[in-house]
């Protein structure tokens, strides 16, 4: 069974907590306790692979949050970024997010392979009242190796499953990467110590 954990951030109220409870149970409930932070498990089968999934739903009153982002980023495989798109705030933080996922400081002490990020505008149903372009989300993702969505979590259901899946298939495409690289790795450091010694023992 595969270990997969993503993390699910974003501004205060942006639908982080309606987008990870209409994934688990394909309901919107509306109103959601902000005062705590949960890590949900679920079991799926995706691409002929078992996949135990975490998913880190943190709390916006930082001194009840046991994560700080640096411990997030050490987490998780993969993130889903969240901004509300009625809210030009929420999409500056959604940016400043992605700018400290993707300093070379952090991907140096995490991982060898760049994390999975997905980059999501909630609330389309609030578009009469939009206040960041379709366009904006877009070229921020673009510019920043990110997939990009825009959906809202109280209308669609299946949207919401498909890009939590769109995620999770790019933490597994970057994690094939990651084993293929370290293969192809030690295969080329054996026959480097092979052409090595072996060209030494054949000149004695
Ligand atoms: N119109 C609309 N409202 C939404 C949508 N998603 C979430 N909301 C509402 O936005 C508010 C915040 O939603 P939450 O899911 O609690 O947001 P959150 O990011 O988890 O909030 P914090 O944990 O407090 O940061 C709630 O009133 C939700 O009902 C959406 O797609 N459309």
């Amino acid at each position: 069974m595969n270990d997969v954990k993503l993390a699910v951030l974003g501004g205060p109220g942006t639908g982080k907590s309606a987008l990870t409870v209409r994934f688990l149970t394909k309901r919107f409930i509306g109103e959601y306790a902000s005062n705590f932070e949960s890590i949900y498990n679920k079991h799926l089968c995706l691409e002929g692979k078992q996949l135990n999934l975490e998913i880190y739903d943190p709390c916006s009153q930082p001194q009840k949050a046991r994560f700080s982002l640096t411990s997030e980023l050490h987490w998780a495989d993969g993130f889903v970024i969240v901004y509300d798109i009625s809210d030009r705030s929420s999409f500056a933080f959604a940016k400043a997010l992605i700018y400290r996922i993707r300093e070379p400081q952090t991907s140096h002490c995490k991982r060898a392979m760049e994390s999975a990020v997905l980059l999501v505008g909630n609330k389309q149903d609030l578009c009469h009242v939009r206040e960041v372009g379709w366009e904006e989300g877009q070229k921020l993702a673009l510019d920043n190796r990110c997939q990009f969505c825009e959906l809202s979590a109280a209308e669609q259901s299946l949207e919401v499953e498909m890009m939590f899946i769109r995620v999770i298939k790019g933490i597994l495409t970057n994690s094939k990467l990651k084993e293929k690289r370290r293969s192809s790795g030690s295969k080329s450091m054996a026959k480097l110590i092979n052409n090595v010694f072996g060209k030494r023992r054949k000149s004695v």
